[in-house]
């Protein structure tokens, strides 16, 4: 970990401070009630079936979801501030999602991809890029592993290529939290084994790793906690080997499983 991200852990107020926060879209409660705190350079793993609310938990942290009022109040605070300018806040949050990568699957190079990440913006559109910025992005591309991409087009490389290249794009402002939703997502055993050597790499540099997945084995060694969600609720939540255990996995997904842990990370079989 480097001395500015022990720093920020030390001095910062928690990631996330979530109390009561109930979400609706379209008359549809979402979010019921969650409570839940991460704090400031804490890797955890989110984890619920399909549909349990956990891109809507994204969705409000990045205040494109907004918490209804409730009577007895709520909480949702993000590095102690309730309120936030958006392009602030995002600035200072690393995104993955599959919604960016649909959005960046067209012709555009993997230089132009990391560069963007300067001004959240799909693609450069007679931005002004300086110097500093191309020097950034090569540190990043060379940190990565993904220099050789740096030239290639969107259209011609592969999913785990590209997912490689948009957590850079994530990284350039050298984000103190980074949010991954369901980054293993149509991986190859070989991009998944990339994938997580980079991801690995990335929490060991002292960046907040918040992990969206249903699939345990996403959860690298590096991430301690995890919280469990289903139907918008929290549903449990702490460290690793008290919640990833047959019967809480089995409960959360409706299905009898075997949980087994190898080399620090967990499998589930017997479904
Ligand atoms: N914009 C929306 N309008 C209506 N319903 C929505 C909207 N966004 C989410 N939902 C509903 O809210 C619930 C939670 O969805 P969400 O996408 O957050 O779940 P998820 O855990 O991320 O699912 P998955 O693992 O399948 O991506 C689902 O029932 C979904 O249909």
């Amino acid at each position: 970990m480097n001395t500015a991200s022990l720093t920020r852990q030390q001095t910062s107020p928690p990631f996330l401070e979530f109390e009561n926060v109930t979400v609706f879209t379209e008359g549809k409660r979402i979010l019921d009630a969650i409570s839940m705190t991460i704090q400031t350079g804490e890797n955890v793993a989110i984890l619920g079936p399909n549909g349990s609310g956990k891109s809507s938990l994204i969705k409000t942290i990045t205040r494109e979801y907004h918490p209804a009022f409730q009577k007895d109040g709520y909480t949702c605070r993000i590095w102690g501030r309730d309120r936030w300018n958006i392009f602030d806040l995002r600035s200072r949050l690393g995104i993955v999602s599959s919604d960016l990568q649909q959005a960046f699957a067209q012709e555009m190079s993997g230089r132009e991809v990391i560069l963007s990440g300067f001004f959240s913006s799909v693609g450069l559109f007679n931005r002004i890029v300086t110097p500093a910025m191309e020097e950034r992005t090569e540190e990043i591309a060379a940190f990565l592993d993904v220099s050789h991409l740096l030239d290639r087009s969107m259209t011609g490389i592969s999913t785990g290529e590209a997912r490689r290249l948009l957590i850079g794009r994530a990284l350039v402002h050298d984000p103190e939290v980074l949010i991954l939703d369901e980054p293993t997502n149509s991986l190859d055993l070989h991009a998944l084994h990339t994938f997580r050597g980079t991801l690995r790499k990335v929490a060991r540099s002292g960046t907040g790793i918040v992990l969206v997945t249903h699939t345990l084995s996403d959860i690298i060694p590096e991430i301690s906690r995890v919280i469990m969600i289903r139907n918008g609720r929290v549903y449990g939540a702490g460290p690793k080997a008290t919640v990833l255990t047959d019967q809480q996995i089995g409960e959360l997904f409706s299905v009898p499983v075997k949980i087994r842990e190898e080399g620090g990370y967990y499998y589930v079989t017997g479904y």
